[in-house]
């Protein structure tokens, strides 16, 4: 396994002596999927929207591929939970608009031919002609999906994209995303609330706890453990509870998030 991401010391402060988190380090390999858990606040959207060149930290650097990130770019597709697609533009416009932006010289037919290879990815093939407004929330997040992949980005940052989804819908998507994810081998950072998911989808689980009151002081949030998957890689979601080590794994998480995330 190669090095692919490393984020070195990350901090971030809107009040200088009190950073939400501080001394961030990871790191992933070349088609790693790593998720991070942990409670509201604690800076989770901030550590991806740095990973995605969209916010600066107050410390720290993030490089990929040996490069430093310093701004947005198409090497990386990001997915947020509200799917931001066009509304006046159909399906096929809306991924279209985006590998034309990736690829400009791409011609017509290959243009036609690559989106409509990504929406069939996603299973949304008869509505491919379809305005957002006449797709319901599952669709709507299956074409953020289908955009991302469709401009081969080198790393794929999901910010709970399933989390307004109902129960049924995200387990169908999980299991979409993860069938694309192994047949890609794309390396993913993903931010859930939800431990089952992480369990599912994750080689490895960040734990990040809370920045507060602790000890007396202050102390900014941060990574407070990796947690390595030992569930074999190629586990369904309807078999996940009965895979040994399931409830050792889950349980562990669970007491971090009720126990150990925020400063009491
Ligand atoms: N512009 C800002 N000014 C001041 N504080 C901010 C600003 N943006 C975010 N914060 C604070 O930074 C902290 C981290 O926010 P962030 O959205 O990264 O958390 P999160 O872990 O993703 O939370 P959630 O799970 O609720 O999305 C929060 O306490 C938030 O109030």
């Amino acid at each position: 396994m190669k090095t692919f991401l490393k984020i070195e010391g990350l901090a971030k402060a809107y009040v200088p002596e009190r950073p939400v988190f501080a001394d961030v380090s990871f790191t992933l390999d070349k088609g790693e999927f790593v998720c991070i858990i942990g409670h509201s606040g604690c800076g989770k959207t901030t550590i991806l929207n740095v990973l995605a060149g969209l916010d600066q930290a107050s410390a720290g650097h993030v490089f990929m591929d040996g490069r430093e990130v310093s701004g947005p770019s198409l090497e990386r597709g990001v997915v947020f939970q509200g799917h931001a697609l066009m509304p006046w533009l159909s399906v096929r416009q809306n991924i279209a608009f985006a590998v034309r932006s990736r690829w400009p010289e791409m011609k017509a037919a290959e243009l036609r031919a690559h989106v409509e290879r990504y929406v069939e990815m996603v299973g949304l093939s008869h509505a491919i002609d379809r305005k957002p407004s006449e797709l319901s929330g599952g669709m709507k997040q299956r074409v953020g999906i289908a955009r991302a992949f469709s401009i081969a980005p080198k790393m794929l940052l999901l910010d709970e994209p399933f989390g307004a989804l109902d129960a049924l819908t995200r387990g169908a998507i999980q299991d979409e995303l993860m069938a694309i994810v192994r047949q890609t081998q794309q390396t993913v950072f993903m931010i859930t609330h939800d431990v089952d998911e992480a369990i599912l989808l994750a080689d490895r689980i960040l734990l990040m706890r809370n920045g507060g009151e602790r000890e007396g002081r202050y102390q900014p949030g941060g990574i407070a453990e990796v947690v390595v998957n030992p569930l074999p890689r190629d586990r369904q979601r309807a078999g996940l509870h009965h895979l040994d080590g399931y409830y050792a794994l889950r349980n562990h998480i669970v007491d971090f998030l009720v126990s150990r995330a925020q400063a009491h």
